[in-house]
């Protein structure tokens, strides 16, 4: 348990770190910018660049030294590989890479202040919610390409239309449909910055036209959005029903009010195909029930696929240690939480609930200590439930 709390500890410290770094990248940026920074300000600027890129190559160097941990299927090489792949691992890279190349490539200064800018992007791994926004992208990528599309159709069209009817009255202005794209942009966009005018009685009528339009044409990509992600939160937001916890094997045969006591303590939780929700090593807070989707934990020789009605978390709640398998979606998945201190609770209150729990513990350990023999010390004895 203090192995736990202490790992928790470092973790935080780990994170504060990282938060920092990436404030003082875009202090960094900002003040590079500045057009009369003093020698004072651009030593400042240089100090904070330069730590918060060692920072970052030191977290890459230690996030690949360690993947092989965070991955207990895989042997070292795939799991840095898997790894350097993933959406972060690039994040992370494209973060430092321009960096180091800006050191020691001679680039326009406006490239390295755009470099420092890049540490904002590492922002995505403490914000669990921008997948949200990326799921909601897939979802609606085939309206959002059909309405982007009927977009672009329009503004060509209207450029070249607006090109006809101005080019002899404003031969400097409209000389072109590429430099009429201009106009039809910033006058379906409702900008009008005023630079080209149309001055013809016609050229205005069709102005004015393609205004109402523009405005019909961006609310339908807003609209597509709108909806898009209320459908996700709404399917993600999902509520425990009575009749989905009696429908867990488990919990097969627990009478009516032990199974409302239990819909009571289960707290939905939804997560994308390929999220990661539980990491080998990392200390572990609850017990999860599927309900719908399918999850897999990485084995070896192969992983496990577990689907609804199925568990899995369990292992270290019961031994009192960390996690010791990787457990990710393979679908978009309902899962129920069952916190640590109301799964001890449980297990006090239902003996039987408890030794079917630890006969499937004592059956998954044994097929993780063969994949794993040095899991056995792994065991520590169960620590008894609070009073
Ligand atoms: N052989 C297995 N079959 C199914 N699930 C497993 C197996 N080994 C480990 N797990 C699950 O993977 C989980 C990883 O986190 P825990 O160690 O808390 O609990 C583990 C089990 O629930």
């Amino acid at each position: 348990m203090g192995d736990t709390v202490s790992h928790r500890g470092l973790r935080l410290i780990a994170d504060a770190v990282l938060l920092a770094s990436v404030l003082a990248a875009v202090a960094c940026s900002f003040i590079r910018s500045l057009p009369a920074g003093t020698p004072a300000q651009i030593e400042l600027a240089r100090a904070l660049g330069a730590a918060a890129l060692l920072i970052f190559t030191l977290e890459y160097a230690v996030r690949l030294w360690i993947a092989p941990e965070q991955a207990s299927g895989r042997n070292g090489p795939m799991a840095r590989l898997d790894y350097a792949r993933s959406f972060l691992g690039v994040i992370d890279l494209i973060v430092i890479l321009p960096g180091w190349l800006a050191l020691l490539l001679p680039v326009s200064t406006g490239l390295i202040e755009l470099v420092d800018l890049l540490a904002l992007l590492k922002l995505a791994r403490f914000a669990p919610a921008l997948g949200l926004v990326g799921t909601v992208l897939r979802n609606e990528a085939r309206s959002l390409v059909g309405a982007l599309m009927a977009m672009v159709v329009l503004l060509v069209l209207a450029a070249g239309v607006m090109y006809l009817l101005e080019r002899n009255a404003q031969p400097q202005l409209f000389d072109s449909i590429p430099h009429t794209l201009w106009w039809a942009i910033v006058t379906m966009a409702s900008v009008g910055y005023g630079d080209m005018v149309p001055a013809t009685a016609a050229g205005r009528v069709f102005g004015g036209i393609i205004m109402l339009l523009g405005i019909a044409i961006f609310a339908v990509p807003t609209g597509i959005l709108a909806t898009g992600f209320a459908q996700e939160i709404r399917r993600r937001d999902f509520t425990v029903s009575w009749q989905a916890v009696a429908g867990v094997p488990l919990f097969a045969g627990l009478d009516a009010p032990r199974i409302a006591s239990i819909t009571r303590l289960l707290k939905p939780q939804s997560v994308p195909r390929n999220y990661t929700i539980v990491r080998r090593g990392d200390p572990a807070d609850a017990m999860f029930f599927i309900l719908r989707g399918a999850v897999e934990v990485e084995l070896i020789p192969q992983p496990v696929k577990l689907g609804p009605g199925q568990f899995f978390g369990e292992i270290a709640l019961v031994k009192d240690t960390t996690r010791l398998a990787t457990v990710t979606a393979i679908q978009d998945t309902q899962l129920l939480a069952l916190e640590v201190n109301d799964f001890r609770r449980l297990m006090a209150q239902l003996p039987d609930l408890k030794t079917r729990i630890e006969a499937v513990v004592e059956e998954r350990l044994q097929t993780l200590e063969e994949a794993v023999p040095k899991l056995r010390n792994a065991d520590k004895p169960q620590a008894d439930p609070p009073a």
